[in-house]
């Protein structure tokens, strides 16, 4: 369980205090949470914070009752936090078939790797062997960073708009890795997206704008009001 307290998060922008999140307290418990919300609310800043990629400026952040505020973002990995960065990071020489080895921590055999690789739609055969590299085209490496997070199976694994730069048919793929996740894994998904399709699948929803939090609830409570106040001819994702 994630316990978010009074959270707050200024920066200065151009000699100008600017107040990013305010006063955000939620407590993230379900299996599948969705963050969703206009452009600029804060939902990104909010996921860094989770990771320990940045710190509040006030408040505590708990993992099962612990305080993990000022712990960085190695040591929460450590603690069983996983945050899917837009890509996975490379290093030279290092193949996909190593990095989702040493994402899982533990050894996985080929078979292990390749269903790994068939749930985010890559053909295991063509990319078990190939070297993490700007050879890969930007959906493909955002789809070995989704294979890493689930193979590692973390306590919470955080993923910041899983679909940009996704082109439409490997979405209704990706929908299905989310799917499978949902299923397959114990820990609890974080994620943040503008798509009804990722939102319908949420346990519960949190909608952050202008940096407060704005409403939480199960998709039954949040999802048709968000619909409403969509007109007919103006998708989710626009509004959002
Ligand atoms: N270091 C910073 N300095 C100045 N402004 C920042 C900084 N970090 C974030 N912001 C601003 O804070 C606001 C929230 O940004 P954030 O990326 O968290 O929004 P978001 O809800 O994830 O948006 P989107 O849906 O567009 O991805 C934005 O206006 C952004 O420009």
């Amino acid at each position: 369980m994630l316990e978010l307290r009074n959270i707050t998060y200024e920066v200065d922008d151009n000699q100008e205090n600017k107040e990013i999140l305010k006063n955000v307290s939620v407590t993230i418990k379900d299996h599948f949470v969705a963050i969703t919300g206009p452009n600029g609310g804060g939902k990104s800043t909010l996921a860094k914070m989770i990771a320990g990629i940045i710190r509040p400026t006030s408040g505590q952040i708990l993992l099962d009752g612990e305080d993990i505020t000022e712990l960085d973002i190695t040591e929460r990995a450590k603690k069983g936090i996983s945050f899917a960065f837009q890509q996975p990071v490379h290093f030279k020489g290092l193949t996909v078939k190593d990095m989702i080895t040493i994402a899982a921590g533990r050894e996985m055999s080929v078979g292990d790797i390749c269903d790994i690789l068939s749930e985010v739609g890559l053909c295991a055969r063509e990319y078990i062997d190939r070297e993490i590299n700007s050879s890969l085209s930007g959906g493909e490496l955002k789809r070995i960073e989704i294979a890493m997070i689930a193979a590692r199976g973390t306590k919470l694994s955080i993923f910041d708009e899983p679909e940009a730069g996704i082109d439409l048919w490997s979405f209704s793929s990706l929908i299905k890795v989310f799917e499978k996740m949902r299923d397959e894994i114990n820990g609890t998904i974080l994620i943040i997206s503008h798509q009804e399709r990722i939102l319908n699948i949420a346990d519960r929803i949190i909608v952050i704008a202008d940096g407060e939090l704005r409403q939480v609830g199960s998709r039954e409570e949040v999802l048709p009001q968000l619909l409403h106040t969509t007109s007919a001819c103006q998708t989710l994702e626009e509004k959002l």
